[in-house]
């Protein structure tokens, strides 16, 4: 019952942030479903409350029932009452859950006020493959709640041999139309798609998500230290939010970007003895877009603002799509180094290699970055 409420929680992932998905199936103890949900928009109802209203549509009563969920069911009131409140006045009688809420201001309190009503509560071991993959569906949202700053996912399109675009910048395209849709699924569930004043320059790209269907587009964050950005830039799109990070301020420049329908964030970045260095200071970027309600960051840029990004260690995660070509020369990955040491290497995990058309996707994860 767990791995279907996951698939349901799946099924909202792009739709509820910043709020985490929440799958959730109620079901009698010889397992005929009484109903089941998941999260809707922010603001809307919960997967629990989406499930206990799928039980009252098709005429069923859940008291005495277990309902299984993919967090631990929310006792505060946020936008929306506690789904605890609405499990209990239900008359649910057991609820078993994928994992506690890490956020700190609930952690556990779900559970408690459950078994205070006379709920009974079972959650699965942390170690459990579908505690870990409930933890990963949400991993934005938890990192947000927990380490303030979202969870950061770079994407890269690339040769065999590693390169992201020629010498002479062309880089459309390497991958395979197959892999470029499975790309925009991954932008879907991100909260904001992060790129570099290079590449907005270099490709006027739009960054939306348009080669699946999405019902929420992720805002745009563009890193552009001296406000380089046109203002007739493609990824101006009616209606979605464009963040503009920049490291000195222009009056001029930020009145017509913002014209333009942007939000213009000055962020400069300093050396250790206080210097400014002309740059966006990446983390303190982060920790503002942790602030603004971003779970994920889908990092899309070229090779200088990834290597930064590497350099500073914050990246949690590689999205890598590898086409079955050779480059030879041109820009790699992320440019940062040089290394003198093979021990001073970004050391990562793999944790998923499949096949997307003729194009290898990689998601491989800095060691031990999920650990908070
Ligand atoms: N194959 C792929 O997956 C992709 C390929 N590309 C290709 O990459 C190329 C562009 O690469 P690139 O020029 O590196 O562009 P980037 O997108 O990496 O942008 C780099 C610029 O970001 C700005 N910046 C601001 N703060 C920082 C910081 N702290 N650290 C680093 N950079 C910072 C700098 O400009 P400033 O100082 O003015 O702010 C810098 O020049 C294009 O050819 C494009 O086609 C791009 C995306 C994906
Ligand atoms: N070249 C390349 C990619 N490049 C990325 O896609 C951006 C263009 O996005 P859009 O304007 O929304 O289509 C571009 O600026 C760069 O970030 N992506 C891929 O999946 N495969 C590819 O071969």
């Amino acid at each position: 019952m767990i791995e279907d409420a996951l698939q349901l929680a799946a099924q909202g992932r792009t739709l509820s942030p910043p709020n985490p998905s929440v799958g959730c199936i109620i079901a009698t103890a010889d397992g005929t479903v009484l109903g089941q949900g998941h999260t809707q928009q922010a603001g809307g109802p919960h997967g629990e409350v989406m499930a206990l209203r799928d039980a009252a549509a098709r005429g069923h009563s859940v008291v005495g029932a277990t309902a299984y969920v993919t967090l631990e069911p929310c006792s505060h009131h946020g936008r929306t009452g506690p789904c605890c409140d609405a499990l209990v006045a239900a008359g649910i009688g057991k609820v078993v859950a994928a994992m506690a809420d890490p956020n700190p201001l609930v952690a556990g309190q779900g559970f408690a006020r459950l078994r205070a009503a006379g709920v009974e509560v079972e959650v699965l071991a942390p170690t459990d493959p579908q505690a870990l993959a409930a933890r990963a569906l949400n991993i934005g949202f938890f990192s947000r709640m927990v380490r303030k700053t979202p969870w950061v996912r770079m994407k890269v399109a690339a040769s065999l041999d590693g390169k992201t675009a020629l010498p002479n910048g062309v880089s459309q395209w390497i991958t395979s139309p197959a892999a470029r849709a499975d790309g925009h699924a991954w932008r879907a569930r991100a909260s904001a798609v992060l790129t570099g004043i290079g590449t907005v320059l270099q490709d006027q790209p739009r960054l939306d998500v348009r080669l699946v269907p999405t019902p929420r587009q992720p805002h745009v964050v563009v890193v552009d230290s001296g406000l380089q950005t046109p203002p007739n830039a493609s990824l101006f799109i009616a209606g979605r939010a464009v963040y503009i990070y920049a490291a000195a301020q222009n009056a001029e420049k930020q009145r017509a970007l913002e014209a333009a329908g942007a939000t213009v964030i000055y962020c400069p970045g300093h050396h250790a003895d206080g210097t400014p260095t002309g740059k966006v200071d990446l983390a303190a970027l982060l920790r503002d877009l942790g602030q603004r309600e971003i779970n994920e960051v889908h990092v899309e840029a070229g090779h200088k603002l990834n290597g930064s990004l590497v350099r500073e260690g914050l990246v949690d995660e590689f999205l890598v799509y590898l086409a079955p070509l050779l480059m030879g020369q041109g820009s790699g990955m992320a440019d940062f180094g040089p290394l003198t040491e093979l021990s001073g290497a970004t050391a990562l995990q793999f944790t998923s290699i499949e096949q997307v058309g003729p194009d290898l996707r990689v998601l491989a994860q800095v060691q031990g970055r999920d650990q908070f």
